[in-house]
């Protein structure tokens, strides 16, 4: 039996552990990675990458039918077996690369389970040898959370949607969150019969309420049953083969797929954690200001992680190498994270950052509330538009929220305006590409 000695072990090659094995391994280093199933992690494999290959032709055919009776005519069908090959054709790339990325950078790896088998050693699946590391980076991220309800048997995943050969006529999805209203979106425009069932009156709960009020009722417009106020109670499998489903609230009706898409848990129940003295909670593994589990040799980052802050790629990065500097001696200051953007892409995008309108309310802030549909770069493609950002007494930005088929992008000169602590003035004397996002932006108000 050998015991492999390294000064960083990471655990798990998502885009967390990748950015603190490789943050650790250029700060000198001797780092192992460990991954039990897709080099790469959700993201690029089943997660943000592939979704957006697909929502690439959805809003494509979007922006096709708004331009209808002005000026086009007629619009493209998506052949949904292709676009799931075009997007394979990307995620059979990934694993090659981040595995080249590695082993240029000169990082160990392993390929298997790992649990811990004492503070600071840990076993990869059946391997006799075991890997000790004078500190380690917990970065198992989280996987879907299941339901249980006679014929939950029946239901599936996000990544089995990303996998899906075929759309079929009618799909339901439960829980009305980020990957629900995607999903939604791509069912919808490709053809399919596409029903919401969620708990509660109201999806996207970190959202402005308001403007999630705009993209419901343009779901809904597009065809989308919602279901509020419930969740999915039993499934049958009908004689036809179609899945009989049955509401908390009585309603019952026949579907064809059924996706749990009601949040995710994290990845830390198998890794025999007692064994390295790191405490966990339900959701999550609890840390302290520098992302250090109970066990000050272990860290824990990314979604797996308790920091409060969203659990995105971005987040995940940042506290990856974060406490690659710590673990270097490069820093002892507590992670302090710059503004962080959230966005949704459903049928419209909604985008947000920094206070939100309601809270910049409460705190007696000024809220500029535009509708920016008119304005050209929104207007040649009709798009219903409108942003609101909050202003301190200073007129500084310290908020804003957006809906709008780029959301995602102009969300970005908000984040950078309060990085900056701009004011609205300072963030409009800059020049920016007429016409362009940016230039909008420059205009704004
Ligand atoms: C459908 C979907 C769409 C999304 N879209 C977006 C988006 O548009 N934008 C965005 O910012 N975020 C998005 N996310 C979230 C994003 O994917 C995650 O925030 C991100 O992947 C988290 O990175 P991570 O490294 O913490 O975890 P992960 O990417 O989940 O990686 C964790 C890795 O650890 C491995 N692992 C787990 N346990 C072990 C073990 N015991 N031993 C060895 N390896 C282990 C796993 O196999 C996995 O590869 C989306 C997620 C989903 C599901
Ligand atoms: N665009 C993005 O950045 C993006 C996209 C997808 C996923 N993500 C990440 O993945 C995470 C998980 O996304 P998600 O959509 O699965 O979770 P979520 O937490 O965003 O939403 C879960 C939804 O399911 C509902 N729900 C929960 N339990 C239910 C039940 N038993 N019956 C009916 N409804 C139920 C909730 O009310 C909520 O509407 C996100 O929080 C985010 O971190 C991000």
């Amino acid at each position: 039996m050998v015991e492999y000695q390294y000064e960083v072990g990471v655990i798990g090659a998502g885009p967390a552990g990748l950015a603190a094995a490789f943050a650790a391994k250029a700060l000198g280093k001797k780092v192992v990675i460990l991954e039990q199933y897709l080099w790469g992690g959700t993201c690029p494999n089943y997660g943000c990458d592939p979704k957006k290959i697909l929502l690439a032709a959805v809003e494509n055919i979007k922006r096709q039918k708004a331009l209808q009776t002005r000026g086009l005519h007629g619009y493209s069908q998506i052949n949904w077996s292709d676009l799931i090959a075009h997007k394979q054709r990307y995620v059979d790339a990934v694993q090659p690369r981040k595995i080249r990325g590695l082993d240029q950078a000169g990082i160990a790896r392993f390929y298997g389970h790992a649990s811990f088998i004492n503070e600071d050693t840990v076993r990869v699946g059946d391997f006799k040898d075991t890997i000790r590391a004078s500190d380690w980076v917990i970065a198992t991220g989280q996987r879907p959370q299941t339901l249980n309800f006679p014929g939950s048997g029946y239901t599936q995943n996000s990544e089995d949607f990303l996998n899906m050969p075929n759309m079929p006529e009618d799909v339901t999805f439960i829980g009305a969150g980020f990957v629900g209203v995607e999903f939604a979106t791509i069912t919808n425009t490709v053809g399919a019969h596409t029903r919401i069932v969620t708990e509660g009156q109201t999806a996207l709960r970190a959202f402005d309420q308001i403007l999630v009020q705009q993209l419901m009722t343009e779901m809904q417009e597009s065809g989308i049953e919602w279901y509020f106020n419930a969740t999915v109670c039993r499934i049958d499998k009908a004689l036809t083969g179609r899945l009989v489903v049955k509401l908390t609230n009585g309603t019952t009706f026949e579907t064809d797929r059924v996706f749990v898409t009601a949040g995710r848990i994290g990845n830390f129940d198998q890794m025999n954690l007692a064994a390295a003295g790191v405490a966990c909670q339900v959701a999550d593994l609890p840390v302290d200001e520098h992302l250090r589990t109970s066990n000050s040799h272990v860290y824990a980052v990314g979604d797996v992680g308790g920091s409060p802050v969203p659990k995105l790629v971005p987040t995940g990065n940042y506290e990856g190498r974060y406490v690659a500097q710590v673990i270097a001696g490069k820093t002892n200051a507590p992670i302090s994270y710059p503004t962080t953007p959230i966005v949704v892409f459903g049928s419209q995008h909604i985008a947000q950052t920094g206070l939100t309108v309601a809270a910049g309310r409460t705190a007696g802030y000024r809220v500029i509330d535009m509708d920016m549909s008119d304005v050209i770069t929104f207007f040649r493609y009709h798009d219903q538009v409108r942003v609101r950002v909050v202003l301190d007494h200073n007129d500084c930005i310290v908020g804003a929220s957006v809906i709008a088929a780029e959301a995602e992008e102009v969300i970005n000169y908000f984040v950078t305006a309060i990085n900056e602590r701009r004011t609205l003035a300072e963030t409009q004397a800059n020049l920016y590409a007429y016409p362009s996002l940016g230039s909008e932006f420059a205009t704004f108000y």
